[in-house]
């Protein structure tokens, strides 16, 4: 079975630690995290950096490999680079991701030049976008899979939702498989998702960031809840 099949109306689960406090940057806390969503279901796992892919990598099922970086004089921080393409690959990621949006990238690379970098290392290509526009494309450009990871958060309020229309509109324009991924926070919504036609979905804050899931609920409870500094 090749690595698109094996997620294909699946779960993946997105393992990153978002804020640099969070006691999962640690590689052994990720991987116990990992671990927890894989003997919970996960069919693929998500993750941020050299050091954590190398560890998901072990455990028996595909992962979709990123490295967030600022990037002076850009605003693309999804794996900026063909060399972050070229190492996420060689550390076992068998999906790079990287932010496959209308953005000029930094040193005047082209999404065409990172698809080929994953391809050489034996890598699909996970396009990261925002648009319609954008997913059509990364397509142009080679990529193997579009997900609309980027949508909400490259102009204007970050929306409290998923985009669930976006997910119908590529899954009906686009001849690649089209991920979900970006606020899925209920069943309901990850059901939406493969309605719309989406061939896997992404979750990552709900299950796998206890940091901001806690703050969730507790900007919900009638007391403010002071953070430890
Ligand atoms: C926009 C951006 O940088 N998204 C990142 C992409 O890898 C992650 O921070 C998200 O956690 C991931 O996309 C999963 O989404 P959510 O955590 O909302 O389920």
């Amino acid at each position: 079975m090749n690595v698109a099949d094996a997620i294909r109306g699946r779960l993946v689960v997105s393992c990153q630690a978002q804020d640099s406090d969070s006691p999962f940057v640690d590689t052994a806390h990720m991987m116990a995290m990992a671990s927890a969503v894989v003997l919970g279901g996960a069919a693929g796992l998500r993750g941020q950096g050299i050091a954590h892919v190398r560890g998901m990598a072990g455990l028996g099922v595909p992962v979709i490999g990123l490295i967030k970086r600022d990037t002076p004089g850009s605003d693309v921080y999804i794996t900026p680079t063909v060399a972050d393409v070229t190492a996420l690959a060689q550390a076992g990621a068998q999906i790079v991701a990287a932010d496959g949006t209308a953005r000029p990238r930094p040193g005047g690379e082209k999404l065409a030049d990172l698809v080929s970098a994953a391809h050489a290392a034996g890598a699909l290509f996970m396009a990261d976008v925002d648009s319609l526009d954008a997913a059509l494309a990364a397509v142009d450009a080679g990529a193997d899979l579009v997900g609309t990871t980027l949508s909400g958060y490259t102009g204007g309020p970050v929306p409290e939702g998923p985009d669930i229309a976006l997910v119908g509109t590529l899954a009906r324009r686009c001849p690649v498989p089209v991920i979900a991924e970006g606020r899925y926070r209920t069943r309901a919504q990850v059901s939406a998702a493969f309605v719309e036609g989406a061939w896997a979905v992404v979750v990552g804050t709900a299950i796998s960031d206890p940091v901001n899931a806690t703050r969730w609920f507790a900007q919900a409870c009638p007391h403010p809840t002071v953070e430890p500094s």
